[in-house]
């Protein structure tokens, strides 16, 4: 018989806080319903896609990526995108976001309803081919297109970069490169930035490098990590960007996901794991973990798949 000692605020874990200077709350922007939910084999059902988001809004997350407005021919998962916006039940102070690639997918999402709409491009010129078919230049014109519709139209936009530290295609990618597509997102008039580690191959080493290079051209209270866990690098990769100073982190419940245009890469970090390690360095989030869970098992049920959440998977429940 062994005792798990549950997640402490105690003076202890909050000096480990201060002397390290870690944020007292982080925003948590869960990715499940549209990344971990893209990349599934067999369609999953509109009616369990709304089940999930529900569940998640009420767990107190305070942004769920709901669905994406991209071509059906390219990504089907996501085809049923306007249902799911009109069957969820929106709850006050949620931001029920949406992955918008250009101008068409941007004002379907706006009829839809979309609280806040992302933008997505890479650091990786192979990459932005194959996930958006043009290249990174041709991304960020369709993407000013986007901006200056939704500045309009007073829908906040989020961007991303993809492929951070490494791209299936050209392989390791080069901290300038991010750094570069981060800032033309951001002087574009993007409010956040989130750097996705696509197929999770960072360590805490080239995080460092990537976030110290792109941390010059955008500040770091506008920047967000979107860690994948192949590795099992996920969550020291985030300790490090919350010591820089990062309060915004991705994360998809149960760890679901991948990208269909980034074979091989597992899912997000599962955002049950982030809200654990959180809630143990005293960090604020606003989420009950036991509701998130539940959230995790609903999904795992649904799909008939195990969880890819450490916590969740582990025998002593708190
Ligand atoms: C960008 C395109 C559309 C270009 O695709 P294309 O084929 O070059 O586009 P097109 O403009 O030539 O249009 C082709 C057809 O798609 C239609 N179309 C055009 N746009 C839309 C739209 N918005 N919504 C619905 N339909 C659309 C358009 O109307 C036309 O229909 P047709 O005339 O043949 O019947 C395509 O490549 C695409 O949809 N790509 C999305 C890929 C995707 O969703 N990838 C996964 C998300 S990214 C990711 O997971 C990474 C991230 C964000 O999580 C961070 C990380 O981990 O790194």
């Amino acid at each position: 018989m062994f005792h798990c000692a549950a997640p402490s605020q105690s003076l202890n874990i909050a000096g480990v806080r201060a002397s390290q200077a870690l944020p007292e709350k982080v925003k948590i922007v869960e990715v499940g319903p549209r990344d971990g939910l893209q990349n599934e084999k067999t369609i999953v059902p509109t009616e369990t896609k709304i089940h999930l988001i529900d569940l998640l809004s009420d767990s107190g997350l305070p942004v769920i990526e709901a669905t994406s407005f991209v071509s059906p021919k390219w990504v089907p998962q996501m085809a049923d995108q306007v249902e799911v916006m009109k069957g969820i039940c929106r709850k006050p102070g949620v931001s029920y976001a949406v992955l918008t690639p250009n101008l068409k997918g941007f004002q379907a999402a706006v009829s839809a309803g979309a609280s806040e709409v992302a933008i997505f491009g890479a650091a990786s010129e192979l990459f932005s081919k194959k996930n958006i078919n043009c290249s990174v230049d041709e991304s960020l014109q369709r993407f000013d297109e986007v901006m200056k519709a939704a500045k309009e139209a007073g829908v906040p936009v989020r961007g991303y970069v993809s492929c951070v530290v490494g791209c299936p295609y050209e392989g390791k990618v080069a901290p300038e490169k991010v750094a570069h597509v981060a800032k033309r997102l951001y002087s574009m008039g993007c409010y956040e930035i989130s750097l996705g580690d696509t197929i999770g191959v960072g360590t805490p080493g080239s995080m460092t490098q990537m976030l110290e290079a792109v941390s010059r051209e955008v500040p770091v209270s506008a920047l967000a990590v979107h860690c994948h866990d192949t590795y099992g690098q996920a969550l020291a990769n985030i300790l490090v960007a919350l010591q820089m100073g990062i309060n915004v982190v991705d994360s998809s419940v149960a760890g679901l996901g991948g990208c269909p245009y980034a074979q091989g890469a597992s899912g997000n970090v599962a955002t049950e794991d982030v809200v654990y390690m959180l809630h143990g360095l005293g960090i604020q989030t606003g989420v009950d973990l036991s509701k998130l869970m539940n959230a995790g098992a609903f999904i795992c049920r649904s799909l008939n798949r195990k969880t890819s959440s450490k916590v969740a998977q582990a025998p002593c429940k708190l």
